[in-house]
């Protein structure tokens, strides 16, 4: 994207966030790639929240596989910006240059979709791109089916890594008693697409795909849980045993040490172009 329409982008988004945090919305769209799209209503809608923080090839990979599988443009794909993080503070760098960031993922994603199906511009998913103030996933989900933006009835397959489906299941975030039956409405109505992330802290593919087993075995009845909700989640295969762990906190290590060639293996060219050229995270 040439400078100067990145620059116009940064201020369209920067004036729509100060509108967004302004107003009482929880959720709204602020843009969609391609931008001259005529709207195709979708059958399918895939979301993917993130701090986008920046957004880096595992974020690539999750929506990726997720489209590749479903790759007309009855698909929807929604990059999911949250304001509010349940468990961190916010961090540099400014939401507006998150969400141009997004805006190259998504023109990134449409094209590797493009180059390896061979499929017409025109048939391609739409992305859009929107903000939430919710930090909780069944408040996200609430809050887009409230905003009109989609068909009433639409599902919704979340997209999240093993980590965040582990958080999704711990009561503590659910007052006032702090079980999981807050989450009956989600897990009714909407699925989780989950990417398996084995390390040292949440294990090996093992012990990830146990979690869905114990699940569905009755194992977390006495939290709330139902086994059914095993069928509405589907694990799918991360990193390679031996594939360098992908992360936003690396990446911006990465940037603010200067090191460029590790900045490109934790995001694509168009994102590691965009951190460079704007200094991002290098007060961190
Ligand atoms: N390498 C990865 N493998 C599987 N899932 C991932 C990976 N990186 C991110 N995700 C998932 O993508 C979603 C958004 O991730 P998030 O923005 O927290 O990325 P992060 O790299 O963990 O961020 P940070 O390093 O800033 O904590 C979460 O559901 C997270 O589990
Ligand atoms: N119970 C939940 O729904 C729950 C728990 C932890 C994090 N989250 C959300 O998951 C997303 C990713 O979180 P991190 O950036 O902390 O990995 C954020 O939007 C965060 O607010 C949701």
């Amino acid at each position: 994207m040439a400078a100067n329409s990145i620059q116009n982008l940064r201020a369209h988004y920067a004036a729509a966030l100060k509108r967004f945090v302004a107003s009482s919305l929880p959720f709204e769209v602020l843009s969609t790639e391609p931008a001259n799209a005529r709207n195709i209503e979708p059958k399918v809608l895939y979301v993917l929240d993130s701090s986008f923080n920046p957004p880096t090839l595992a974020h690539m990979k999750i929506a990726g596989s997720a489209l590749a599988e479903s790759p007309h443009s009855s698909s929807r794909l929604l990059l999911l910006l949250a304001t509010q993080n349940a468990d961190k503070p916010s961090k540099p760098a400014s939401f507006e240059d998150r969400l141009v960031m997004m805006t190259l993922l998504a023109q990134d994603l449409r094209a590797n979709l493009q180059a390896s199906r061979q499929i017409a511009q025109d048939d391609l998913p739409q992305i859009d791109i929107g903000v939430t103030k919710k930090p909780y996933f069944v408040d996200k989900a609430t809050a887009i089916e409230a905003s009109g933006v989609y068909p009433s009835s639409l599902e919704q397959i979340h997209l999240t890594g093993y980590d965040t489906l582990i958080r999704i299941f711990n009561p503590k975030y659910y007052p006032p008693e702090y079980n999981l039956r807050p989450l009956e409405p989600f897990l009714t109505r909407h699925r989780l697409r989950v990417m398996m992330r084995p390390d040292d802290e949440w294990g090996g593919r093992k012990e990830q795909e146990e979690f869905l087993t114990n699940l569905a075995q009755g194992g977390r009845e006495s939290e709330g849980a139902k086994r059914e909700w095993a069928r509405r989640i589907e694990l799918v295969e991360g990193k390679k045993a031996g594939e360098e762990a992908v992360s936003s906190t690396r990446a911006r290590q990465a940037a603010n040490s200067g090191d460029e060639r590790l900045l490109l293996s934790l995001v694509s060219k168009n994102v590691r172009d965009y951190v460079v050229s704007q200094g991002l995270y290098k007060e961190e």
